[in-house]
């Protein structure tokens, strides 16, 4: 069950990732409330697109995109824009958490990391923020992890970069707040996309994870789409610079 918020039928949003996992889930939960949205990915998304479509009645943009291509990333922020007015709500949730081996990492391995998991989310929000001082404001939601909280082992460029995105969204707030643009993080626990599914869960390490929550069961992607909806409406008009956690209580030490 997700509340309506009215005034984001017509926002124009853009999500970095949109088509896939829990991206997907934000998309058709904007489309639902009547937003325009236009989203990236690398992979071709168009039937996805269309079943949105078929679904809402209200067709989201589909651009294709790697968001590690910053010139096409800012020409994708500039086509949405031209086709749904100034981009207000912008969620960067495109990542990647591939497992890595501390000692194995090599430099390659580490930019490419850094370019998905925090060099696009940077330069993401550098490119809608002109618009947002235009339109008057807007809201930021950069998607972070508690997998840096937790400081579980196995991922640590993609640990370094979730930090790393909550120093970036509580610098942008405070040098955009006069603007009236909100930038805040959302940092999610471990949720059930088949890519996780397909890659990392194991019972075992489920069995582990759910031990730690408070709550019993595990979180699915429609569990973060409630949460993102009100840190892009006027419903959180006064919070920005934080990061919200949507878990089901997972203990952070021990
Ligand atoms: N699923 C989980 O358990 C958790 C996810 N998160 C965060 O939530 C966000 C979404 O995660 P998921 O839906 O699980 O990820 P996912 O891997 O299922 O989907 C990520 C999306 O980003 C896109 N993407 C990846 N690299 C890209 C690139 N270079 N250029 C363009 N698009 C690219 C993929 O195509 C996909 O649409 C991420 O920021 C992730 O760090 C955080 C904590 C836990
Ligand atoms: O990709 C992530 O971020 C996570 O999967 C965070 C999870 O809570 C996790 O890593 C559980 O082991």
């Amino acid at each position: 069950m997700t509340a309506t918020y009215p005034d984001l039928e017509g926002a124009s949003v853009f999500i970095t990732g949109g088509g896939s996992g829990i991206g997907a889930a934000l998309t058709d939960g904007f489309l639902a409330q009547g937003a325009r949205v236009a989203f990236v990915q690398r992979s071709d998304a168009s039937a996805f697109a269309d079943a949105m479509e078929a679904k809402h009645g209200n067709r989201p943009l589909f651009l294709p995109c790697d968001v590690t291509d910053i010139p096409r990333l800012k020409a994708c922020v500039a086509e949405a824009a031209a086709a749904h007015g100034p981009i207000t709500v912008m969620v960067n949730n495109a990542a990647n958490d591939q497992r890595h081996d501390t000692l194995q990492v090599d430099e390659a391995f580490w930019d490419w990391s850094q370019a998905i998991n925090l060099k696009s989310y940077f330069f993401g929000c550098q490119a809608v923020i002109p618009g947002m001082q235009a339109a008057g404001g807007g809201s930021i939601i950069n998607f972070s992890s508690i997998s840096y909280m937790m400081g579980g082992a196995g991922y640590p460029a993609y640990t370094a970069a979730n930090s790393g995105i909550n120093g970036l969204t509580r610098s942008l707030a405070r040098e955009f707040g006069p603007d009236r643009i909100r930038v805040n993080a959302l940092a999610p626990g471990w949720v059930l996309t088949q890519k996780q599914k397909d890659m990392w869960v194991t019972e075992e390490a489920l069995a582990g994870h759910l031990a730690r929550q408070c709550l019993k069961e595990p979180l699915v992607e429609e569990d973060i789409v409630g949460g993102v909806l009100f840190l892009a409406s006027e419903s959180s008009r006064m919070m920005t610079g934080q990061a919200l956690v949507i878990d089901g209580g997972v203990a952070v030490t021990g």
